[in-house]
């Protein structure tokens, strides 16, 4: 590792970690933060991770460090890549560093990530963000154990919760979902929002002086009273242990599929329909028979949206889910080849 000892007088980089399950709305929050540094003259540098091993997110221009780290999570197979990445964007001196992690990573993971980096440049951890779904936090309640558990250790874990997609939730929804994320972490600053729009000033004090906050908060909670960890993975850690708990996701599956011919768009909307409710999220780039325009997809929790793009970049397609037949859709995904 490249050592250079922090100096006192260099001003530290607020790292701001952005977490939340799969499709949450991570990446619109990103875009929106990303934007008001740009237009507050500032430099953002962003961390993209992804569990798929192509990453399509469209994040707005204006010259912008992007570093994208794929095909693993940074808060366990790729843990590494994180702290050497926090190096070298440091190098730059932006403004911020904005981490997005995948939809599977726990905040408290990535903490220490962040710590270590903070002993080689002046960097320090600023704020951990849980992006929720609102009306996926509802299903998932219902649905499987291990996803509902991975979703509410990183509620648990985080110094700020947007309760995002405001906009599919009744009212008594909202106010039921509000008392569960306070319940959940009553000390972390809540913004209940429609396309992550949150409030101007919701994330203040990225700068010197809130040096650490984030951190200490964070290692607190990682020792609840009752002897656990915070982060409830049921152990105990020793400080500056780290959580390593890589098989916490291991439950959940990525398929990466790359179509040679253009889709029908009915058929392809049809397969997205069909979907058993544990594929939670995919997305890709596709382009079909029928239309003139390539598209940019989404699909999270049921709901699908469908862009125009221009991207260069080749046909592909990642679901994410659990206890779904890998076989079964890929054989699904040829078949509308053939049509
Ligand atoms: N209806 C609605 N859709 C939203 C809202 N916020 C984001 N979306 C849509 O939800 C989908 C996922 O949003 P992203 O920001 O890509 O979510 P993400 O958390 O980055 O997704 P992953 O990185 O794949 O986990 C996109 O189609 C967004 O346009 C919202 O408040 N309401």
């Amino acid at each position: 590792m490249n050592e250079m000892i922090p100096s006192a007088a260099a001003p530290s980089i607020p790292v701001v970690l952005l977490g939340g399950f799969l499709g949450s709305g991570k990446t619109t929050l990103l875009a929106r933060l990303a934007e008001r540094f740009r237009e507050e003259g500032k430099l953002a540098a962003v961390i993209l991770n992804e569990l798929g091993d192509v990453a399509f997110d469209e994040l707005p221009a204006g010259g912008m460090p992007v570093s994208e780290l794929l095909s693993g999570c940074i808060c366990c197979s790729m843990k590494a890549d994180l702290t050497a990445e926090l190096l070298q964007l440091a190098d730059r001196r932006p403004d911020a560093i904005l981490v997005e992690a995948t939809g599977a990573a726990n905040p408290l993971e990535l903490v220490e990530n962040v710590m270590e980096a903070s002993l080689h440049r002046p960097l320090h951890l600023a704020a951990a963000i849980a992006v929720v779904d609102g009306p996926g936090l509802l299903q998932l309640r219902k649905g499987s154990r291990r996803t509902y558990r991975l979703l509410t250790d990183g509620i648990r874990c985080a110094t700020h919760l947007v309760l995002n997609k405001a906009d599919k939730l009744h009212p008594e929804e909202r106010v039921e979902l509000e008392q569960l994320l306070r319940e959940l972490n009553g000390r972390a600053k809540l913004a209940v929002t429609v396309r992550a729009a949150v409030p101007d000033g919701w994330l203040d004090g990225l700068d010197a002086s809130g040096r650490a906050i984030a951190g200490e908060e964070i290692r607190e909670r990682r020792q609840a009273p009752d002897g656990t960890s915070g982060c409830g993975c049921g152990e105990t850690h020793a400080a500056g242990h780290a959580c390593a708990h890589g098989e916490r996701h291991e439950h959940l599956l990525a398929v990466s599929y790359y179509p040679e011919r253009p889709f029908d768009s009915v058929a392809f909307e049809q397969l997205l329909r069909r979907l058993p409710d544990a594929v939670y999220r995919a997305k890709g780039i596709v382009t079909f028979a029928d239309t003139p325009s390539r598209y940019l997809f989404q699909y999270a929790f049921r709901e699908a949206d469908f862009v125009p793009t221009a991207s260069a970049a080749p046909d592909a397609i990642v679901f994410i889910g659990e206890h779904f037949s890998r076989e079964e859709l890929l054989r699904e995904l040829a078949e509308l080849e053939r049509l």
